[in-house]
């Protein structure tokens, strides 16, 4: 692996069953990093992050995370290794409180949070204090965001993977969240690889992308390449 790398996939492949999806695929994250995956619907993107979280077993290739490979560990290895995962649609626990949802996050640090973790997480999220009594499944789709984000956060992760945090939610409460993950990286050093098609959210938070085609990368776009809305949407209507 190179000294530089936090992450490095190398010539990943998985899929269902006998049905390939990854097909060899290679991304790198460095220390420090907020990187995009973008690509249309089923090029595999949801099935990337189940992989590198060791939800989908690897049929072929090598993720390494901070030089160890990751092959042989399950998922609860990997996070205590320092990765989060916050998948699609959330999975927010609906029947309990927003407060026993962030604790079911600390598992990983042996159930106990460090002093401060749970003030830290409601000085990134206020809201997660004002409704710390309430059941989660009342909260809004982007309190909903912002409480999963918390969850991982609770474990102090050094990287966390995000499938398509903006998926239903407002834009407002979508610039929010991608400004606190930015301040989160700048404050905290956390590295972020996130799956996403909304432009706007890509544009606030990546520094490089990777486009995803039938279980490949195509391209891999600089700054340049994001602040350009044409180029991008070309991109993402791959
Ligand atoms: N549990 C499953 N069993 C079998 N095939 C699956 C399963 N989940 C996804 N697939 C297939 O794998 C391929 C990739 O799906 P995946 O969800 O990874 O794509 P995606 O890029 O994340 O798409 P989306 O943006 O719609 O979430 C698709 O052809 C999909 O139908």
């Amino acid at each position: 692996m190179p000294p530089d790398a936090l992450l490095d996939i190398r010539d990943l492949r998985s899929g269902y069953g006998g049905k390939p999806v990854l097909a060899g695929l290679n991304i790198r994250v460095r220390p420090g990093e907020i990187v995009a995956i973008i690509g249309r619907n089923g090029v595999g993107k949801t099935t990337l992050m189940k992989t590198l979280m060791g939800l989908l077993p690897t049929t072929g290739g090598e993720i390494a995370f901070k030089g160890q490979s990751l092959n042989p560990l399950p998922p609860h290895a990997r996070a205590r290794l320092g990765l989060g995962y916050v998948p699609q649609g959330r999975e927010v626990f609906g029947r309990m409180s927003v407060t026993e949802n962030l604790e079911t996050g600390l598992s990983i640090c042996g159930g106990r949070a460090p002093a401060g973790r749970m003030d830290e997480i409601h000085g990134y999220f206020p809201i997660l204090q004002e409704r710390a009594r309430q059941r989660a499944g009342t909260l809004s789709g982007g309190q909903q965001q912002q409480l999963a984000i918390g969850r991982v956060l609770m474990g102090a992760p050094a990287m966390v993977f995000l499938d398509e945090p903006s998926e239903g939610i407002q834009p407002n409460i979508v610039q929010d969240i991608a400004r606190l993950m930015v301040r989160l990286n700048a404050e905290k050093g956390l590295s972020v690889l996130f799956v996403e098609q909304n432009i706007d959210m890509i544009r606030a938070m990546a520094q490089r992308c990777y486009v995803m085609d039938k279980g490949r990368i195509t391209a891999e776009l600089g700054p340049d390449d994001i602040r350009d809305r044409a180029e991008m949407r070309r991109h993402l209507a791959v």
